[in-house]
């Protein structure tokens, strides 16, 4: 069980409120792990989780799994401590497993600009894998520009920046228990 779940958030002088709940994040990702073990059942899977942000999502993910699966992680960054991309991607950690013939579940817990995503894919067809799924919790429809393979999306959601349950904000908040929404006010006046 979670604690850590305020009904406002100040975090770097801006202002979240509450967007998804614990309920309705524990709902979702109980549906995926139910399409996910149906989908892969007998052919252990390899979940690569994007480190920092999918590490909270794909643990809980993970668990809502009922057939055998292993995982790795890989970290980029393409944010650093502002709210909108770099435009650049710094790869900081690649997988250590040998993916070659592996049925892989990439997990992501945003896909935004999709930058970060269509740059994954690319690193990851490299491998050789067997196939590649990708997964997000969250995805901002409109703020898509880069060309991307979406195939589990847990919710679709407009384009204001999101914290929460492993997304930070200038490294703060990862462990609040819900997702939580800039206040459109503070978005626009910026
Ligand atoms: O679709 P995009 O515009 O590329 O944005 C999505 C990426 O942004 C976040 O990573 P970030 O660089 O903030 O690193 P973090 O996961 O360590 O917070 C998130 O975890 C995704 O990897
Ligand atoms: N925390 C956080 N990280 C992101 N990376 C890309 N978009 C976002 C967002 O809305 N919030």
């Amino acid at each position: 069980m979670s604690l850590y779940k305020p009904e406002t958030v100040q975090c770097n002088g801006e202002t979240f409120s509450i967007y998804l709940t614990e309920e309705e994040l524990e709902e979702r990702i109980a549906e995926l792990g139910k399409e996910l073990s149906e989908k892969y059942e007998g052919q252990n899977p390899i979940f690569i989780g994007v480190l920092n942000g999918a590490y909270i999502f794909l643990s809980d993910l993970m668990r809502s799994v009922e057939i055998p699966c292993e995982v790795d992680f890989l970290k980029l960054s393409s944010y650093g401590d502002e709210k909108v991309s770099s435009g650049e991607v710094t790869d900081l950690k690649d997988i250590d497993a040998d993916i070659e013939g592996r049925n892989v579940i990439l997990v992501e817990d945003i896909v935004d600009t999709g930058l970060s995503m269509n740059y994954l894919l690319d690193k990851l067809e490299k491998k050789n894998p067997e196939s590649i799924a990708t997964v997000t919790l969250l995805h901002k429809t409109e703020a898509t520009h880069h060309e991307v393979q979406l195939d589990y999306v847990g919710f679709k959601i407009p384009t204001l920046f999101v914290l929460g349950y492993g997304l930070d904000y200038a490294q703060e908040g990862r462990n609040l228990a819900q997702i939580y929404i800039l206040d459109e006010e503070d978005q626009e006046n910026e």
